[in-house]
């Protein structure tokens, strides 16, 4: 039996569509896996009744078929299905590290990658990696089609989830077809100031380079509230406010002094439209790690 917890992941961060993404140092899934003669799954915690058992649409069927790689799986869900917190990558990511182990088949954490992006393509029709690259590598990762850059970098971060269900899936059919020359300038510019902050675990420069006037302006219109619960994280010190992943949850860069102050008016913000919300004070974290 190998058991591994991978952690929830934002990924996106305003500017780098389906680029960047960060490792969270909470929720997390746990993952136990045993040999077995073909894939079984259980899956308990936290959204649970909303998870298909069945390997074919799991994503950590999608992994053990790619690693050939059969086992009884068992995932215990820290991170809710479509929270925008990389639930189904935690799971696909868990699995990877854990069948990679228990099959002994000596894959590097890199290696694992576009395994577990196979998992992604199951349940959101691509298979992007910006989700479960944090989730095994750690840190602040950036997921290009020529290879993986991470960062260790320590920023302080509030993710807020509203109890509204987006999926990925719908998600990504709103994202428009292509972008003006001038909103790509932009975009490139605050990839960059985001990146530098990244290396000099600098919020502002973080924060900053959250802004992304492409895809977040046309998902906002899927989230309750967005705006109102942008604005009041600003209020309150954010240096930078953007969508998790693909939604509902909103994510914001802060310094840690502001961090308690910045949940609770997030989660005021959304219940002022009527959404009720949870929140997480976290921070970037470590990727999957054996228990
Ligand atoms: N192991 C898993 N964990 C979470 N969701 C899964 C898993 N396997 C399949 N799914 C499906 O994936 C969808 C959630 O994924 P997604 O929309 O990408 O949300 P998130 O942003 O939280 O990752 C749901 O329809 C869920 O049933
Ligand atoms: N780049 C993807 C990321 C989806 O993240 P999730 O946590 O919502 O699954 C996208 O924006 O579609």
């Amino acid at each position: 039996m190998v058991t591994v917890r991978a952690p929830a992941t934002s990924a996106n961060l305003g500017s780098g569509f389906d680029v960047f993404g960060v490792a969270l140092d909470r929720p997390a899934d746990v993952v136990r896996v045993r040999r077995a003669p073909e894939t079984t799954i259980d899956v308990t915690g936290a959204g649970s009744q909303f998870i298909p058992e069945d390997p074919a649409d799991n994503t950590v069927g999608a992994v053990a078929e790619a690693l050939d790689a059969p086992a009884h799986i068992e995932i215990d869900k820290g991170v809710r299905p479509a929270s925008g917190l990389g639930s189904s990558a935690a799971s696909a990511a868990a699995a990877a590290v854990a069948l990679n182990e228990l099959y002994d088949r000596g894959l590097t954490r890199k290696e694992l990658v576009p395994i577990a992006a196979e998992g992604e393509a199951v349940v959101s029709g691509d298979a992007h990696d910006d989700n479960v690259a944090p989730a095994i590598l750690g840190g602040f990762t950036i997921a290009t089609p020529s290879g993986i850059a991470t960062v260790d970098a320590d920023i302080s971060l509030v993710t807020c989830l509203p109890d509204i269900v987006v999926s990925t899936r719908d998600a990504r059919e709103v994202v428009p077809d292509g972008a003006r020359v001038a909103d790509m300038v932009e975009t490139v510019g605050n990839a960059a100031t985001l990146t530098t902050g990244m290396h000099r675990s600098d919020p502002e420069l973080v924060g900053r380079g959250m802004e992304d006037s492409v895809v977040t302006p046309a998902r906002a219109e899927l989230i309750d509230g967005y705006s109102d619960v942008r604005e009041a994280a600003f209020d309150a010190g954010a240096t930078g406010v953007t969508i998790s992943g693909a939604g509902p949850s909103v994510i914001a860069a802060c310094y840690e002094t502001d961090r308690r102050a910045i949940a609770s008016a997030m989660v005021d913000a959304f219940d002022e439209t009527g959404v009720e919300a949870r929140v997480y004070q976290t921070a970037i974290g470590e990727g999957a790690t054996f228990h």
